[in-house]
């Protein structure tokens, strides 16, 4: 069985306070783009995993795939697979795409061997994997809170018909870093009354919290957003905790983004 993990862009990150598990409440926006991961688990006579594409770092037994295989197998009489993952996500980027294939791998395995659990089950294990899969059991917009598994859809008409254009530096911004940085406040501005707006209304209200300081460390992240802008984007945000920044644009305003060659780009329709 073959599925193509998702990514993910955060509008808007607020951080509201510390928990006293080390993680952080939050709430964030999370939205599915079409840029994905290519996943195949097929029956096999031993268990395998490999990956091909954009290189992935660290031990393969411990890729989110192999976790999320070992988390049902805890739970559940699994045969062995032959697992394939293609990776074409950016790694570490704020985009989730190490959860959405943790995600997948739940939902693959749950249909193939007819594990039947719910997707309230599911999120509970998504959960273990990451903060931010279990969005990716649901993969529509949803706004979140708690760590990112409290998920409610929602609907983003100011979004229709609209481009957005992904731009990944390259430049590894370490998540727990990140909300070392941040000192939580409470939440100022309704998310959902923020996106029912127009989006040319969203610059100066929709925010990302890690901006600050993801920026302050690294002004080749800013200076992506200022150039977002320059070119004429409707809203421009980091996603996550960086480093990857996306302009939403005119269908027929596209960007020509003077950047250096090594950066990744991607592009489509929201
Ligand atoms: C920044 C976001 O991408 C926004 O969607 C997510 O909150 C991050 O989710 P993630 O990459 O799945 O992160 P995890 O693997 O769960 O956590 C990595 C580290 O980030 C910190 N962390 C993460 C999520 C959260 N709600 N509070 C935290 O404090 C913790 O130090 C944790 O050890
Ligand atoms: N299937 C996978 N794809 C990508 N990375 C994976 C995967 N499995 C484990 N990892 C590890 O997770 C790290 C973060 O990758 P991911 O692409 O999920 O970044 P991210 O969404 O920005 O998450 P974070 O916010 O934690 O940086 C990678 O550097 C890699 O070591």
């Amino acid at each position: 069985m073959i599925s193509f993990p998702i990514c993910k862009i955060n509008l808007g990150l607020h951080i509201v306070g510390k928990r006293n598990d080390g993680y952080h409440n939050l709430e964030t926006i999370f939205y599915p783009i079409a840029l994905n991961d290519v996943l195949e688990i097929i029956q096999a006579d031993t268990f395998s995993f490999k990956a091909t594409g954009i290189p992935v770092d660290g031990d393969p037994a411990k890729n989110l795939c192999v976790r999320a295989y070992d988390l049902l197998k805890q739970k559940f009489d699994l045969p062995p697979v032959y697992m394939h993952l293609h990776k074409a996500i950016p790694l570490g980027a704020g985009l989730g795409g190490g959860s959405s294939d943790g995600a997948a791998t739940l939902l693959l395995l749950n249909q193939k061997f007819q594990l039947k659990l719910s997707p309230g089950e599911l999120i509970d294990l998504a959960l273990q994997l990451g903060s931010d899969c279990p969005f990716f059991i649901i993969n529509k917009p949803c706004i979140a809170s708690g760590r990112g598994e409290i998920l409610q859809p929602i609907d983003v008409p100011a979004l229709k018909g609209l481009k957005i254009i992904i731009v990944n530096p390259g430049i590894h911004v370490n998540t727990g870093w990140a909300f070392s940085q941040i000192t939580p406040t409470a939440i100022s501005h309704s998310l959902s009354d923020i996106i029912a707006q127009p989006i040319t209304t969203w610059k100066n209200v929709l925010k990302n919290d890690f901006e600050e300081a993801v920026f302050a460390a690294h002004p080749a992240i800013k200076n992506i957003k200022d150039q977002l802008y320059a070119q004429g984007a409707l809203y421009a945000s980091m996603s996550g905790s960086g480093a990857s920044l996306f302009g939403i644009f005119n269908k027929n305003n596209i960007a020509e983004l003077r950047l250096p060659e090594n950066y990744f780009v991607h592009q489509s329709d929201l």
